[in-house]
């Protein structure tokens, strides 16, 4: 069972406190607590528990979450070249983010572990990885048939027609044996249970089990509606966090061997900032005092941003579907290896070749997906398809930081879209948007369609497309990087290759924010492994030996 109330006989009873009991977190506390029956774990989810609310568990359902009350529902600030209107959907509730969002799932590639492993994340090697990968317990497979309507399937012939590229049956299947995607299209894979439509998030596929008592693991203590405050510390030694309970109560907890940040890359460095890590001016500047100067927290915010092309249909859209969202295409917009001549310190500073690895990616919607669109005063059809061109390795990157010392003031978010010097993130999305068009013209799926919706027929020039593309651009929300992980020389690495914080003890981050630089996919993969991985380390350190599968082969 979950928890809302602690008690103070309980505060110097744990052994591991994790904070943030979302994608990640539950990884890491039912791995820890199997791992080392013998201590004790405490996770703290700011959320309600997920548990019989299928509300978050229909996975359809999954846009009425966004901006409703398990929402964080996080701005930008101004985005001079980008959308000033973006919000930044974090989930609140047991699972996190992985209770939210549409489950497609995706193997990172090799080409997205090469660059950590050259960045100083030693052990992150595709191998590892897809170890960890093999390892998920969650369901995952490409969308079941009885979810394929025909508009997609129509969607997927014309793409493969008109690009000339393959379908590709199993996305996932393609990393595992080549390393990554190249050009190709098909329906995504999907962390689901086809039989009832519902999620298999990180808490579905890890704490459920436990919560039904189908797993025995009363060494884990789970305590929702439960916000920390603040990561306490003693001459660089993290001590514990001020937890305040759903009550109004107040405790200081002190876990005897380590805290484990798992809040997501929004809150962990809110939290860190508040409680004095992070850079100095920024610090001093708020007066918060500096517990430890640490430059690199909040910077590096990296995204996946998209934007938009709409089509109103002629008839309506089919009801089978997993989310709405179900299939997708790979492109490459770039002459093979072209990363080669970009040495970027921060993105690829060796030089590593990319081959000809995708570096377009789009979703397609089965539904007007209008946010932005409705804004600028396009209009909204009924039945609509839209696809969402994205960047997968974008080179702009921003930061998040405080404005105030107050707790409850929500951090500023500054994600410098579009900011890259070379105009490469901009140019990607025109060259998806023209893509789009090209897929539009071509039967069957052509066949579907009434009018171009936005940007509309009127918008031609590789100028209009960019700046109507910005304008309307979205975000596929996978904020990441903001505590990365790097080499000791890389004075923005805010956590080593075995997630440590750098000059503390007692201090773990496991969260998208530890990601260096974006993967070339969907995320949520990558986060759940980052999960396993911090698992693995914090077992062996306390002595765990690693299992029969040799999972902990690090
Ligand atoms: C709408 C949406 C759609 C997405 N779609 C996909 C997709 O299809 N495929 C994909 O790969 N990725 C997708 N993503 C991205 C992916 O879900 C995230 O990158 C990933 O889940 C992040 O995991 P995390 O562990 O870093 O953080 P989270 O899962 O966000 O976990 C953080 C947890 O910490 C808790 N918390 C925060 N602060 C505190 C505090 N101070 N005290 C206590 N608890 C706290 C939060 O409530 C939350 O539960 C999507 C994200 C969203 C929002």
């Amino acid at each position: 069972m979950t928890t809302e109330v602690i008690s103070s006989s309980q505060v110097k009873d744990f052994d591991y406190v994790i904070v943030g009991g979302g994608t990640a977190g539950c990884v890491i506390a039912s791995r820890l607590s199997e791992y080392l029956p013998h201590k004790k774990i405490l996770m703290i989810e700011a959320g309600p528990s997920d548990y019989n609310d299928d509300r978050v568990l229909k996975l359809k359902e999954w846009l009425s979450l966004l901006g409703g009350d398990l929402d964080y529902d996080y701005g930008t600030t101004e985005q001079p070249n980008g959308n000033s209107h973006i919000r930044h959907s974090r989930a609140k509730v047991l699972g996190g983010c992985s209770s939210h969002n549409t489950l497609i799932s995706f193997r990172p590639f090799e080409y997205d572990c090469q660059v950590w492993e050259s960045l100083g994340c030693k052990g992150w090697s595709f191998k590892t990885m897809m170890r960890l990968v093999d390892n998920l317990r969650n369901s995952i497979q490409p969308v079941h048939n009885r979810h394929r309507n025909q508009i997609c399937k129509d969607w997927v012939k014309s793409s493969s027609t008109a690009m000339n590229i393959p379908v590709i049956h199993d996305f996932n299947h393609q990393i595992r044996e080549t390393g990554s995607l190249e050009e190709g299209v098909g329906f995504f894979s999907v962390s689901y249970n086809p039989d009832d439509g519902r999620r298999s998030s990180a808490s579905v596929a890890y704490i459920h089990p436990i919560l039904r008592g189908s797993e025995n693991r009363p060494n884990l203590t789970i305590l929702t509606g439960a916000w920390v405050s603040k990561i306490n510390s003693s001459n660089k030694k993290a001590t514990g966090v001020d937890v305040t309970l759903k009550s109004g109560a107040k405790f200081t907890l002190t876990p005897k061997i380590e805290t484990i940040l798992c809040a997501g890359a929004v809150d962990t460095p809110r939290l860190m900032l508040l409680s004095g890590i992070g850079p100095k001016e920024q610090l001093n500047s708020l007066d918060i005092p500096v517990v430890h100067d640490l430059p690199g927290v909040g910077e590096n915010l990296i995204d996946h941003p998209e934007s938009i092309i709409m089509w109103e249909l002629n008839t309506a859209v089919p009801p089978q579907t997993t989310m709405d969202s179900d299939a997708g295409i790979f492109l490459r917009r770039e002459a093979p290896d072209a990363a080669t001549s970009h040495r970027d310190p921060a993105t690829n500073p060796k030089g590593l070749a990319d081959g000809k690895i995708a570096d377009i990616m789009m979703h397609c919607y089965q539904i007007p997906f209008c946010l932005n669109t409705a804004r600028l005063g396009y209009d909204v059809p009924l039945n609509a398809f839209c696809m969402t061109p994205n960047i997968p390795r974008p080179r702009s990157r921003g930061r998040i930081y405080l404005t105030s010392s107050d707790a409850s003031v929500k951090p500023a978010l500054d994600f410098r879209y579009f900011t890259d010097p070379e105009g490469y993130d901009a140019a990607t999305l025109v060259t998806g948007m023209k893509a789009a068009r090209k897929i539009a013209s071509e039967a069957p799926f052509s066949n579907w369609l009434a009018r171009e919706v936005a940007p509309g027929p009127k918008v031609q020039t590789d100028e209009e497309l960019s700046a109507y593309a910005r304008s309307v651009a979205h975000t596929v929300y996978h904020p990441a990087g903001t505590t990365k992980m790097g080499a000791d020389t890389d004075e923005l690495a805010v956590v080593d290759e075995k997630l440590k914080v750098r000059g503390m003890s007692n201090l773990r981050i496991a969260d998208a924010g530890v990601f260096p630089t974006m993967t070339s996919i969907n995320p949520m993969l990558t986060v759940l492994a980052v999960g396993e991985r911090a698992a693995e380390l914090i077992a062996m350190e306390a002595g765990w030996k690693g299992n029969a599968e040799g999972r902990a082969m690090l």
